[in-house]
């Protein structure tokens, strides 16, 4: 098993899935209340990230740090309900490589 943070948090979250016992787990209350309330935190915590990204200096970047793994976190428990797994969004990552986004923007226009 990989040691990667992603690797052991994509674990973690399956487990807790398995699981399913939302009174000892935050994750497994989460995923209870499916993309509603998955998706309600995701763009609390987005909205928090950019925010803190505007805040100068150190403690801003720290800060920023934090909100980006809360975002990460909460997108990774859509993922885990979706039965996306990351090696998935990472292929499709993968597959766009050498892609400038400017050429993907127009060849939709197309
Ligand atoms: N990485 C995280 C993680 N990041 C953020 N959070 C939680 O996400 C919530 C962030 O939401 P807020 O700051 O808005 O806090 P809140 O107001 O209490 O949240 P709400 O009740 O409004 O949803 C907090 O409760 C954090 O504890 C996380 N909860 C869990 N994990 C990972 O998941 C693992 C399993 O956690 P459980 O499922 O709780 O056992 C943990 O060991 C961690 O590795």
């Amino acid at each position: 098993m990989s040691n990667r943070p992603l690797d052991q948090l994509e674990a973690t979250i399956a487990a807790r899935q398995a699981a399913g016992d939302a009174d000892s787990s935050y994750t497994a209350k989460l995923l209870a209340g499916g993309v509603e309330k998955i998706g309600r935190k995701i763009v609390e915590e987005a909205a928090e990230v950019v925010e803190a990204a505007g805040e100068p200096g150190e403690p801003g970047r720290e800060h920023t740090i934090a909100e980006a793994g809360d975002v990460l976190y909460h997108l990774m428990v859509l993922l885990a309900h979706r039965q996306i797994k990351l090696s998935d969004v990472e292929s499709e990552l993968a597959r766009r490589f050498g892609m400038s986004g400017l050429e993907e923007k127009a060849s939709r226009s197309k």
